[in-house]
């Protein structure tokens, strides 16, 4: 048995079963793969195809996928993580964003007709695992529902000489909740178990996804957001730090689905849900995209935003 067997498995066909183990890993991992995600194998394949190809095009060509939110565009290699690249597509809920992203890239018929059944099933998907995540809390089903969608399409350039080096730094994700399509033959994901801190591995298992919880999921946020405290009280989301290393000598290549955080309202909780005395508001309110912003401004991209600056910055009155 591989370490990556230590990453729980969800299946989604099995609900409400499976409820509370979905938030256990959630609370311990921060992360789980998920089995039954009707996802077909064909259509991971082809679109893992159409990643290769987008990103094998001229370096000009990639340029033109500019951002629409703060670093959501092209990433060139670069001195912080030269082996990686990446391009982003800003709301697959949009068909019309869809659209401009295969335009921007010159895709073939046959690309676009792939990039646009993936950005809808994967996007479905998304809604069905935040409704199963607040109905395993014993909340209203519509979690996410309304709420943007950024993919992000990313290769490593693996070679002899970049063995045991980074593929991408250490991180947390900004955003809520992160549907990975890891590749299916290189592994090198890492995920910081929360109890010891160290390192595991995530092994590759193919046609299974794996998700993860970044910033915005964190106890703290979703309990004054839900008010669900009480429910589990002594629980907490995990905003897992991971990480890619060099670990063949290869292209990896792997599809991450960032589902944001509300479009137009900042996160917060619902007035009625925050009392002074049993449930103090914890986070000042904040936009996803200005969350973005000042973690790319600050460069403080391990979470340490949500501790230094949102709750610095809030005044109880
Ligand atoms: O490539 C991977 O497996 C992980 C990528 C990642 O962590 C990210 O895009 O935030
Ligand atoms: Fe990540």
């Amino acid at each position: 048995m591989g370490t990556s067997s230590l990453v729980p498995v969800i299946d989604l066909q099995d609900f409400p079963s499976q409820s509370q183990k979905l938030i256990d890993a959630s609370q311990e991992w921060g992360c789980f793969r998920i089995i039954n995600h009707q996802i077909p194998t064909t259509l991971m394949s082809d679109m893992k195809s159409v990643v290769r190809s987008l990103l094998d095009l001229p370096p000009e060509i990639k340029r033109r996928n500019t951002d629409v939110i703060a670093g959501s565009g092209y990433v060139a290699p670069s001195k912080v993580n030269p082996l990686y690249e990446g391009l982003g597509l800003y709301d697959i809920g949009s068909t019309h964003a869809v659209l401009d992203f295969c335009s921007q890239l010159d895709a073939s018929p046959q690309q676009r007709d792939t990039i646009l059944r993936y950005s809808q099933s994967i996007h479905k998907l998304a809604m069905d695992i935040g409704n199963k995540l607040a109905q395993s809390m014993g909340l209203a089903s519509d979690l996410f529902m309304g709420w943007p969608c950024q993919l992000r399409i990313n290769k490593y350039s693996f070679t002899p000489e970049t063995l045991g080096s980074s593929g991408v730094q250490i991180h947390t994700d900004s955003a809520f909740l992160t549907i990975l399509q890891d590749d299916e033959n290189v592994g090198g994901l890492e995920v910081m178990d929360k109890k010891s801190g160290e390192f595991v591995p995530v092994d590759p298992m193919p046609g299974t996804l794996l998700v993860n919880l970044g910033d915005f999921a964190t106890s703290d946020l979703i309990d004054t957001f839900t008010n669900v405290s009480k429910v589990w009280s002594n629980g907490r989301f995990y905003n897992v730090k991971h990480r890619v290393q060099c670990k063949e000598a290869t292209i990896r290549l792997s599809i991450a689905l960032f589902v944001l955080g509300p479009k137009e309202a900042p996160l917060e909780a619902p007035p009625e849900l925050v009392d002074s005395e049993n449930h103090p508001r914890l986070y000042v309110p904040i936009h996803f995209e200005d969350y973005r912003k000042l973690r790319l401004s600050t460069g403080l991209r391990a979470g340490e935003l949500l501790t230094s600056y949102l709750q610095a910055m809030f005044h109880f009155d």
